[in-house]
């Protein structure tokens, strides 16, 4: 998962995606905008599906008409997966009928560009889409993002943990989600002052977010001290691995607490599930990795609990797997 941050992204930090079956078409578009933007270019949509499953462009020249996978096809398939849905495109048509011209909107398009193409007009209409995009994600980081961690806050936690579920009911998949908190953080602050205690808190997240490997995976500050990772498509037993492998990344980063038992920052987590056809609300869920933290902390801090009540001890086992 991306390490988030409220700095300002220029248009020189933007990476488009041009698909293109022909290759004059994508050399002469990659040509026209690569001293504005970085472009990568594939050729055909199942390649531009394989890409977006690794990388996030910040917008997608489309052609429509390809072989196999036409370029309406390719961004319904995109739209239908939540890890790529948000992704902007615009299309590249021949076609100027009013019905292709419906069908480009219909598929939710920013834009479209005509061909042949004018230079003039591509260049302007891609620089033009993308400032008014870094304003609008600028704007959005401000709103979401905790100033003190760089990660989500719960602006974030209120306005998108509800699709977030109900996705998880759409399409019958768990989510998991996992509540952890500081351990002795009280102590710590005592000791080593507030302002080595936010220095903590934002060492934690960053490693914390490093950790969590899908794009659809984020972390939320809820409060103070008090975390929440959401999982999206993750079961139990994937949650009980993704928890306890931050509570080795944590172990990992060995920031000494003299008046910790560990001797060095440590966290515990509670994690509560949904399973796709469970009718479980928010409430209920924050509730139930609510009391396994509880558990956890009551265990002796440092592990891991989840709703079958099971309790793990941090493993220092960290794995990228
Ligand atoms: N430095 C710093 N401290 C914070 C922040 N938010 C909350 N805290 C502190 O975190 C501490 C949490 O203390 P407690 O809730 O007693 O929990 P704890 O000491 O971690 O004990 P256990 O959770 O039981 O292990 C409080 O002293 C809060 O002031 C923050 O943004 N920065």
């Amino acid at each position: 998962m991306v390490v988030n941050s409220v700095t300002k992204r220029r248009l020189s930090d933007c990476k488009i995606l041009i698909v293109d079956d022909q290759s004059s078409s994508r050399l002469v578009l990659s040509t026209l905008l690569e001293d504005i933007v970085a472009c990568d270019a594939v050729k055909s949509g199942q390649e531009a599906i394989d890409y977006c499953a690794n990388y996030r462009p910040d917008l997608i020249l489309m052609d429509v008409v390809m072989p196999e996978m036409d370029g309406h096809e390719t961004t319904k398939i995109l739209a239908s997966n939540p890890d790529t849905a948000t992704i902007p495109f615009m299309f590249v048509t021949s076609s100027n009928a009013d019905d292709e011209q419906a069908k480009c909107w219909a598929s939710g398009c920013v834009d479209f560009i005509e061909k042949p193409i004018n230079a003039c007009t591509v260049r302007n209409r891609v620089k033009s889409y993308l400032q008014h995009k870094l304003k609008s994600d600028f704007l959005e980081r401000l709103i979401y993002i905790d100033r003190l961690t760089c990660v989500y806050n719960r602006h974030y936690l209120e306005d998108h943990l509800p699709n977030i579920i109900k996705d998880g009911t759409r399409n019958n998949t768990a989510t998991s989600l996992i509540l952890f908190d500081v351990d002795y953080f009280k102590k710590y602050n005592d000791h080593y002052g507030h302002l080595e205690g936010d220095n903590c808190l934002f060492k934690i997240c960053q490693n914390v977010s490093k950790y969590l490997l899908r794009p659809m995976d984020c972390i939320v500050r809820v409060g103070g001290e008090e975390f929440l990772v959401i999982l999206p498509n993750t079961d139990e037993s994937g949650a009980r691995q993704v928890a306890n492998r931050l509570l080795g990344c944590v172990n990992e980063l060995h920031i000494n607490h003299s008046d910790s038992e560990f001797k060095h920052v440590t966290i515990s987590a509670g994690v509560s599930t949904k399973l796709g056809n469970e009718n479980k609300s928010i409430d209920y869920l924050m509730l139930e990795a609510d009391r396994n933290l509880y558990v956890a902390k009551n265990a002796g801090r440092n592990r891991v609990v989840c709703r079958d009540g099971k309790i793990s001890s941090a493993s220092a086992e960290i794995s990228f797997a």
